[in-house]
């Protein structure tokens, strides 16, 4: 099928069109030649996507008349750093781009956050466009401005917001995504659901595999479903000042164990979504805030799916609640020494407290530990 859906994210001073359909690669330049006219673009890609489809979205480029040129930044959340963010912008100035250059992010959400940080301060901020080619930058981080880079002290503590001027979601070329990154992706999927949408949440239960299996309508009518979401809130609360900290469900403790895993590969950013997602709705409900069968419902769906809900699949270290808390600290939405979570009512009701306990988030922490994790192979030291 080759219809294009077409969303807006209506901002206070200005709005970008999300579209979505199965061949907007190969059709990119019949969508950028209008927005563009003769500015330059400069495409910055990873190696795994200069491999498979770079030459398609060249090609598509340059049959509209569009002068393009790619850069190539190593594949995986590693190159979300200050190193691999300075040597991206001395390669663009380099190349002597000026403030109508644009940038292209070809890519999933590493590329899609390291280019528009790098166009965010380029010459104090030029244009960049979106085009996610993971299913998490389709329905989550191509939408919405935020760019940034990790730090060993966190994740995205350095960043900007800066708005792209066009997202074109190609959902065809998911086809040769690999599994696993397609589940990591729909966990992001699914927060939709659970922090404010019980129906999309039931159709998941319903339709999951066949969203992570790349059924084609059940894969266009999550991200579909998941964009318009995700610019509603957007519009709502475009610098994150009250209600788009929802998207964050889950977060407080993925972030917290991204940083402990370092960014290396071991656990991606969607897997420890899941894992969070799983233990803000367990910390609802033992708060007494939501009934424990929503939580029971949200761990059996993700698992069912295989993506992880405790830390199964993170052996080879010994973890430890008080350091996660420790890095919980170092978030950007903890303040005042309060951390922030996103908890929940029910399905489909997510919240922000900045009330929580510390010391119910380290027994949660404690018991997920002992009851999940792999114990420590001492064997070999
Ligand atoms: N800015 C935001 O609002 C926001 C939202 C969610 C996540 N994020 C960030 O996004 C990052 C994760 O993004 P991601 O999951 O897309 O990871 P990613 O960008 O690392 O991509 C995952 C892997 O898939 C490969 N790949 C990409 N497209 C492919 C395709 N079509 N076929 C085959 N392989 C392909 C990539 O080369 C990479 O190895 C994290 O850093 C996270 O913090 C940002
Ligand atoms: O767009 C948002 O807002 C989000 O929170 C989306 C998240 O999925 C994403 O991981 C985001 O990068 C997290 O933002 P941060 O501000 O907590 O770093
Ligand atoms: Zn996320």
């Amino acid at each position: 099928m080759n219809q294009i859906e077409r969303l807006s994210v209506a901002l206070d001073d200005r709005r970008y069109e999300i579209l979505i359909g199965e061949e907007l690669v190969a059709g990119a330049g019949r969508h950028l030649a209008p927005l563009l006219g003769d500015r330059r673009v400069m495409i910055v890609t990873d190696e795994t996507l200069a491999g498979l489809h770079l030459g398609t979205l060249e090609r598509a480029l340059e049959d509209a008349g569009i002068a393009a040129e790619a850069f190539v930044v190593p594949a995986g959340e590693a190159s979300k750093d200050f190193a691999t963010l300075q040597q991206l912008c001395e390669r663009l100035l380099a190349a002597g781009i000026d403030r109508r250059t644009v940038l292209l992010a070809f890519g999933g959400g590493v590329v899609g956050d390291l280019t528009g940080f790098a166009a965010a301060i380029l010459l104090r901020g030029i244009d960049f466009v979106q085009v996610p080619t993971t299913l998490l930058a389709q329905v989550d981080s191509s939408v919405g401005g935020k760019t940034g880079i990790d730090t060993p002290q966190g994740k995205n503590l350095v960043g900007a917001f800066h708005q792209p001027l066009l997202v074109l979601a190609d959902t065809g070329i998911l086809s040769s995504l690999p599994r696993r990154e397609m589940l990591a992706g729909y966990a992001e999927v699914a927060k939709y659901g659970l922090l404010g949408d019980a129906e999309f949440f039931h159709w998941l239960e319903g339709h999951g595999h066949a969203v992570v299996e790349g059924e084609p309508n059940a894969l266009r009518q999550a991200v579909l479903i998941s964009c318009r979401a995700k610019a509603a809130v957007v519009a709502a609360d475009e610098r994150e000042t009250g209600s788009r900290a929802l998207l964050n469900l889950g977060h407080t403790f993925a972030h917290a164990l991204e940083t402990e895993c370092g960014y290396a590969g071991e656990l991606l950013h969607g897997e420890a979504v899941a894992i969070g997602m799983t233990l803000a709705f367990e910390l609802s409900a033992q708060l007494g805030l939501c009934p424990p069968e929503d939580a029971d419902r949200v761990r059996r769906h993700l698992a069912a799916v295989d993506l992880p809900t405790g830390f199964e699949r993170l052996g080879g270290r010994a973890w430890n609640a008080a350091r996660l808390i420790e890095h919980m600290h170092k978030d950007k939405k903890a303040s005042g020494g309060h951390l922030t979570f996103v908890l929940a009512r029910r399905i489909g009701e997510a919240f922000v407290s900045r009330s929580v306990e510390e010391a119910q988030v380290a027994q949660l922490l404690t018991e997920t530990i002992a009851e999940t994790a792999p114990p420590l192979d001492l064997a070999g030291e």
